[in-house]
């Protein structure tokens, strides 16, 4: 869909790294390599004043150029005017910040709560344990040794056995109740039995031991959870324990993935200047690796009046289209936008791959997050714009930044950020290759990516990383 044939116009602000770097061989800018051998600031060539070849602006509903209180803080400069992106930590605040609030919450059963977050404290329903239990299998005893071994013992689920006088003893299993008045637990291992059926112990009985007694975990009502909380598996169990069938959660954000293009195909090979769409297969299961339920994937080739439509009918919390985003003659996004009266949030962000990725609100209640073509462009604006959206939507709470030291030497972009695929070894983030705006060879088999700040980093920065769901969750976690 990008318009065939040479751009017109140059401008190293719209440049790949490699162009870029490409050009500095050949002289025609300097471009830092950020490995501050020199010691000084690197050169960096200065941003052109004339404007680029895109033509995006701040459109508002009235299609005037304008920031908005949560748009981009520079508002397009003049028709031709350079395209002012927006920075990419901006970009991330902003679409963190753009959705209003989430859904009202919903009373979803525990086997369909996983991955939800909490709309409301979890108090505890009973105690626990909600009984006197034991720790062990064994014996439970009442006063000092050697005891009289009752022939009937007490097995977990049962009714409360009868109480014990002292001198008696009682077989009984681990998380079975606790007969009134027992003095402790003598694990089986620490006691034996004389030819009189008489107990005795083989070490040392300390009163309490191997008990647990009710309410050691939590009293009823005790808060145990805090709204907000992520439904883990471990979450799950901890509500049940605690008494719970359902619990109030925040409904998952829901999703539509429009992907754009009419060069591509569904199955089979590449042939006459056909390709595989790689985002169809790929943006569902990451969308819901990041809290979203994707109701929908729809294919609308290169149709303006289908993507018009398709936007006009959507109910969806979150739109998200792919390609169409630059400013190729089938490029629809920005021109349905426009008609439809979207309040463009962020237009174009300082961050490659990916730069002409853009958030858009259009409805009410309703964002578009508009995906560059290019694969890895994608996963970009991906992390960048609908990750923070749908942590809002989802009402999950930021994860905590780290950073880690890099390996080798990454080449910047001089202006913007980067996002590169990286391993993570040896708590080092280690580049990987392939990493170009249309390769996935490299992500694919990537922890997690690396923030390059402009001009580029240099072996043992330390950058931002950011992990991809399932490097750290698991495939089977993140994806249900
Ligand atoms: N005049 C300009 N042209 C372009 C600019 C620019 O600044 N000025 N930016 C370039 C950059 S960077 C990117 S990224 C792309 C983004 O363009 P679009 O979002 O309009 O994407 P398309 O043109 O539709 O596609 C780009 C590329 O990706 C392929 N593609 C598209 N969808 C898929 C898919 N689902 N699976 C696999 N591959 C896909 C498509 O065939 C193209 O090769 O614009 C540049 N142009
Ligand atoms: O540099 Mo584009 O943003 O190919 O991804």
């Amino acid at each position: 869909m990008t318009a065939p044939g040479k751009y017109e116009e140059v401008d190293l602000d719209d440049l790949d790294v490699e162009e870029a770097l490409a050009l500095a061989k050949e002289g025609g800018a300097q471009v830092p390599d950020g490995s501050g051998a020199t010691g000084g600031s690197p050169a960096v060539p200065q941003p052109s004043p004339r404007g680029g070849s895109r033509e995006h602006g701040q459109h508002t509903a009235d299609g005037t150029a304008a920031g908005t209180a949560d748009g981009p803080s520079r508002a397009h400069t003049a028709k031709h005017g350079h395209h002012r992106a927006t920075p990419w930590p901006e970009a991330r605040a902003l679409a963190g910040r753009a959705p209003r609030r989430p859904d009202a919450p919903v009373s979803v059963s525990l086997d369909a709560a996983l991955g939800l977050v909490l709309a409301a404290p979890l108090a505890a329903l009973t105690d626990l344990p909600s009984f006197d239990t034991s720790a062990m299998d064994g014996w439970a005893v009442a006063g000092p040794g050697p005891w009289d071994v009752r022939a009937e013992g007490v097995l977990a689920g049962h009714a409360e056995p009868e109480r014990l006088t002292d001198g008696e003893a009682v077989r009984i299993a681990t998380g079975a109740r606790i007969p009134q008045d027992v003095t402790a637990v003598i694990r089986s291992e620490h006691g034996r039995t004389d030819e009189k059926e008489r107990l005795h112990a083989t070490r040392e009985v300390v009163p309490g031991q191997d008990i647990r007694p009710r309410g050691q975990e939590c009293r009823s009502g005790d808060p145990l959870l805090q709204r907000g909380t992520v439904v883990t598996p471990a979450v799950l169990g901890l509500a049940a324990a605690a008494g719970y069938d359902t619990v109030s959660a925040l409904p998952r954000p829901r999703a539509e993935v429009l992907v754009l293009g009419d060069e591509l195909l569904t199955e089979g090979l590449p042939h006459d200047g056909l390709i595989r769409d790689a985002l169809g297969p790929m943006l569902p299961s990451w969308l819901r690796a990041l809290g979203a339920d994707v109701i929908a994937v729809r294919r609308l080739g290169d149709a303006a009046e289908a993507l018009r439509k398709a936007l006009k009918n959507s109910d969806a919390d979150l739109v998200v289209t792919t390609g169409g985003t630059a400013a190729g003659p089938v490029d629809h996004v920005h021109p349905t936008l426009r008609r439809i009266g979207a309040e463009l949030l962020v237009d174009g962000v300082k961050v490659r791959p990916g730069h002409p990725m853009l958030l858009a609100r259009t409805k009410e209640n309703q964002h578009l997050v508009g995906l560059p073509g290019n694969p890895l462009a994608a996963v970009s604006g991906l992390l960048t714009l609908a990750e923070p959206l749908l942590r809002t939507l989802a009402g999950r709470a930021a994860p905590e930044t780290y950073t880690l030291p890099l390996k080798e030497t990454v080449h910047g972009h001089p202006y913007d950020t980067r996002l590169i695929p990286v391993v993570l070894r040896e708590d080092r983030a280690v580049p990987l290759h392939y990493n170009g705006p249309a390769m996935l060879r490299g992500i694919a088999v990537a922890d997690a990516l690396a923030v390059v700040p402009p001009g580029g980093a240099r072996p043992g920065q330390e950058l931002e990383i950011l992990d991809l769901p399932w490097a750290t969750a698991g495939i089977g976690v993140c994806f249900t």
